[in-house]
C-alpha cells in the first residue's frame, strides 16, 4: 500500500502555529509523541534576543564558522511572509541561476498538473519580485566565503526545507537557491512570527529587523562531533550528543576527553562573554580538538533538551559537576526529536493533507480487511 503526502508547499498553513504533536494511530502502528517546544519555561525577551546570530557572532567570530550577516529589507521579509500569493522566486539580476523562477503552488497531487494559460500570462499576472541590492550583497558574500554557504535568519536555518534543494542539503551557491529554501521553510516562520511566544515580557511578535546570515559551507561535518551544552546560573550543567538518533561507538571511547574540551571552552571563552544566566549552545569539535560554536539557543522555548529533559536540567543544582550524555548503545537511540520536519508531518488540521492521508489510509485498510489473509 503506497500512501503519499501532498507537497508541503501549501502556503496557508505556514504561518499558523504548529499544533503540538499527539499520538496518532494508523492501522495499529503509532507515531511518536513529540513535544516540539517547552513553553512552560518562561524567558525574557532579552534572553531570546541574545541568541540571534547578529548579536552573538561578533563576540564569537574567532571561535565560530566564518559568517557574513546582511540586514534584510522589509520588502524581502514581506516576500517571505507572503503565504497567499503564488510561489514565485525573485527575478535575478543575472540569468545565470539554474533554478526556474517560479515553482507552482500545489495544494494536492492534482495541482501538479499544468494549469491553463501560458507562462507569459502567468508572468504578467504575478510578476516576480526583485531585490537587486540584496542579491548583489549576497553574491559578494558567497564569493568571499569560498563559493558556497549555509543560510539562516536571526535564529534558525531553513533545515526543514533541505529536501527541496537539488543536493538535499542547505548548501547554497546563489541567491535563488537561498530564496527557495527560505521561502519553503516552516522552521523560519518561528523566527518571522513566533520568536517571542514564550516571553513573559513580550511587547511585539517580531524583532525590529531581520538578518540573513551566510555561513561558509563546511562539507563533511561529522554529526557525532556536534554537542549541545546547557548552562544554568552561568554554570555548565549538561552536555548532550546533538544527533540522538544514532549510536556512535567512538563517543564511548572519547567521552571524557570531549567533555574536558567543552568544559575548558565554556570556562575560557563563553561564560564571561555570553550575558544570559541560562541558555544552551551548540558546538562542533574538530579533528584537532578545537571547539567551534555553531549556535546559541534559549533555555526552553523551541530548544530541544535532547538526551535530557528540561525537568532534569532545571534540577541540576549548585555544586554538581556537569553531566555529559551520549547514546551508549544501539538500544539507546532516540526517535528523531527534530524541529526540522516538514510542516505536513505535524499539521493535522482540516485541509492539511493529513485528513486526506487518513481518509485514504482508512479506505485502504477497509479494503484490505475484506481480503483473505496473506493475499
Ligand atoms: N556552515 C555550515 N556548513 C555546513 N553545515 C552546517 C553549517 N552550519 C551548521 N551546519 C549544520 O546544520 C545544523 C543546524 O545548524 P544551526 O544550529 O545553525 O541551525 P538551527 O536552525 O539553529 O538548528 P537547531 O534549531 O536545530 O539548533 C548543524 O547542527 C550542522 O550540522
Amino acid at each position: 500500500m503506497v500512501l503519499s503526502f501532498p507537497s508541503p508547499l501549501r502556503p496557508p498553513s505556514r504561518l499558523a502555529s504548529p499544533p503540538p504533536l499527539s499520538l496518532l494511530r494508523l492501522g495499529g502502528a503509532s507515531l511518536a509523541i513529540v513535544e516540539l517546544s517547552n513553553s512552560s519555561l518562561e524567558m525574557k525577551r532579552a534572553e531570546v534576543d541574545r541568541c540571534q546570530i547578529q548579536e552573538w557572532y561578533p563576540k564569537f567570530k574567532s571561535a565560530s564558522f566564518k559568517t557574513r550577516i546582511l540586514q534584510l529589507p522589509e520588502s524581502f521579509v514581506e516576500y517571505l511572509l507572503d503565504d497567499f500569493g503564488p510561489f514565485v522566486l525573485p527575478a535575478s539580476v543575472a540569468d545565470e541561476d539554474a533554478l526556474p523562477n517560479r515553482v507552482r503552488n500545489p495544494v494536492d497531487e492534482d495541482d501538479f498538473q499544468v494549469s491553463e494559460g501560458s507562462d507569459e500570462d502567468e508572468s504578467e499576472r504575478f510578476p516576480p519580485p526583485s531585490f537587486p541590492d540584496l542579491e548583489l550583497k549576497v553574491r559578494e558574500s558567497i564569493e568571499s566565503l569560498g563559493g558556497a554557504v549555509f543560510p539562516k535568519l536571526n535564529w534558525s536555518s531553513p533545515k526543514d526545507a533541505a529536501w527541496i534543494s537539488p543536493s538535499g542539503t542547505l548548501r547554497c551557491t546563489s541567491f535563488s537557491e537561498i530564496a527557495l529554501l527560505l521561502r519553503s521553510s516552516d522552521s523560519l516562520v518561528h523566527d518571522l512570527c513566533h520568536a517571542y511566544d514564550s516571553c513573559s515580557d513580550r511587547a511585539a511578535s517580531r524583532p525590529g529587523s531581520f538578518f540573513l546570515a551566510l555561513r561558509k559551507w563546511h562539507p563533511g561535518l561529522r554529526p557525532e562531533m556536534e554537542f549541545r551544552c546547557f548552562v544554568s546560573s552561568r554554570r555548565l550543567v549538561g552536555i548532550s550528543q546533538r544527533e540522538v538518533t544514532t549510536f556512535y561507538p567512538v563517543l564511548l571511547e572519547k567521552k571524557d576527553q570531549l567533555q574536558e574540551l567543552m568544559e575548558e571552552f565554556f570556562e575560557g571563552r563563553v561564560r564571561e562573554s555570553f550575558e544570559s544566566e541560562r541558555y544552551a549552545f551548540d558546538v562542533y569539535v574538530t579533528k584537532d580538538g578545537t571547539v567551534k560554536v555553531i549556535d546559541f539557543n534559549t533555555w526552553g522555548g523551541s530548544t530541544l533538551p535532547l538526551l535530557f529533559s528540561w525537568e532534569e536540567l532545571e534540577a541540576m543544582g549548585e555544586g554538581m559537576a556537569a553531566e555529559m550524555r551520549i547514546v551508549e548503545s544501539q538500544c539507546g537511540v532516540r526517535p528523531g526529536l527534530k524541529t526540522a520536519v516538514p510542516y505536513d508531518y505535524v499539521d493535522t488540521a482540516p485541509g492539511s493533507g493529513w485528513d486526506h492521508f487518513m481518509r485514504k489510509a482508512d479506505e485502504e485498510l477497509n479494503r484490505h480487511k475484506g481480503e483473505p489473509a496473506g493475499a
